[in-house]
């Protein structure tokens, strides 16, 4: 089994003292920023004026700019936007990277696809967390975290890892489990999963069964329901206790149905179809797509993204919950 470590396993030293600057506010920064300012480092937010500014300004953060903030940190954190790091990598981050500190990546995108090439004299790793940020953040407060990946690119200080694993052990991540990685694996296996598992794969499949249960005159309210709402309750039983502790709890009716009725809907035709997706971002084919679509103004990103909001889905869910006042929106 592969080394994962946890709070017990992790010497922090490397990181204590330091002052690390988290570029971005949004779903991963303000949670990197929130959990290791409460785990007890000296945290600056480095960020354009605008909407997170003032927000990060409102939690109590010392936000400067981009350039300002890198100038005075150990170790820079880039938590910008996939397609918009390269720009400011290169006009804000790396002329003001200090020699011998560390900039990290909570995903190896740019630097895998050569979208950034850092200078020799800095540490290079990533700390890449299996989760939302949102979630990040919500489960440290729980007393919880997220599991998190780490990996280093570039060794200069001979202390690369060690600070990787203090970072991750700081957002909370080593409550839950750390793995070390490369910046190969975790680009590929985080887009793999995306595409064809978690987001992607699961929005298709809720679509399908609600159009399915709609197309043939059930109510949408009922098909809701059904596809999307108990999806969560379903999924927290296997995050859980994994499928065992699923199918434990559904009827022996309902686990008759999963033995013969999911492969027929998710079978070696599907497998195939994953396949493809991955080796389209093995070979760098689906990276040259997003980097030329944010090139071109992301025309296909912003059609699909407006006709993906008017599915029905969106406006049954919306009305529904409203009408669940333990349900929060936040994005509402
Ligand atoms: N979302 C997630 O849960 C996960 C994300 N990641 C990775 O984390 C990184 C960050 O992603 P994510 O948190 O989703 O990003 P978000 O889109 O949520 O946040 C982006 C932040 O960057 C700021 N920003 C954008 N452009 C600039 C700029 N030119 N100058 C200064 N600040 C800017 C935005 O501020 P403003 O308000 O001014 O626009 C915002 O605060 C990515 O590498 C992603 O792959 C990894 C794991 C999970
Ligand atoms: C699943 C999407 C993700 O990879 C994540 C939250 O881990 C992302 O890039 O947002
Ligand atoms: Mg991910
Ligand atoms: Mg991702």
């Amino acid at each position: 089994m592969a080394k994962v470590y946890y709070d017990k396993d992790i010497n922090t030293g490397s990181l204590q003292g330091k002052t690390v600057a988290i570029v971005g506010y949004g779903s991963q920064g303000h949670a990197h920023a929130q959990n290791l300012r409460d785990s007890g480092y000296s945290v600056i937010v480095g960020l354009r004026e605008g909407k997170s500014f003032d927000k990060a300004k409102e939690d109590g953060f010392d936000v400067r700019t981009v350039g300002e903030a890198v100038k005075d940190a150990d170790v820079t954190m880039v938590l910008l936007p996939d397609e918009g790091q390269p720009k400011v990598y290169e006009a804000e981050i790396k002329d003001n990277l200090k020699e011998n500190s560390a900039l990290a990546f909570a995903h190896g995108f740019n630097v895998h696809f050569n979208q950034i090439v850092p200078p020799e004299n800095v540490d290079v790793f990533l700390v890449a967390p299996k989760g939302p940020g949102h979630l990040v953040r919500r489960t440290y407060q729980e007393e919880a975290g997220v599991p998190a990946l780490f990996g280093v690119f570039q060794d200069v200080s001979g202390n690369a890892s060690d600070v990787a694993k203090a970072y991750a052990q700081g957002i909370g991540a080593a409550r839950a489990g750390v793995l070390e990685t490369s910046f190969q694996e975790e680009t590929e296996t985080d887009l793999f999963g995306e595409q064809a598992v978690l987001c992607g794969g699961l929005t298709s499949l809720v679509k399908a069964g609600f159009e399915t249960l709609t197309d043939a005159g059930y109510q949408p309210e009922v098909a809701y329901f059904e596809c999307l709402h108990e999806l969560k309750l379903i999924v927290d039983l296997m995050y859980e206790g994994g499928m065992e502790n699923m199918r434990y709890s559904i009827s022996d009716t309902a686990q008759w149905g999963d033995f013969v009725s999911g492969p027929r809907v998710i079978n070696e035709e599907t497998k195939a179809r994953m396949g493809e997706v991955l080796t389209e971002i093995q070979n760098g084919q689906f990276a040259k797509g997003w980097i030329l679509e944010n090139q071109a103004g992301r025309p296909q990103y912003n059609a699909i993204n407006n006709s993906e909001y008017k599915h029905p889905i969106t406006a049954v869910g919306q009305e529904l919950r409203d009408l669940m006042p333990f349900v929060q929106n936040p994005i509402r």
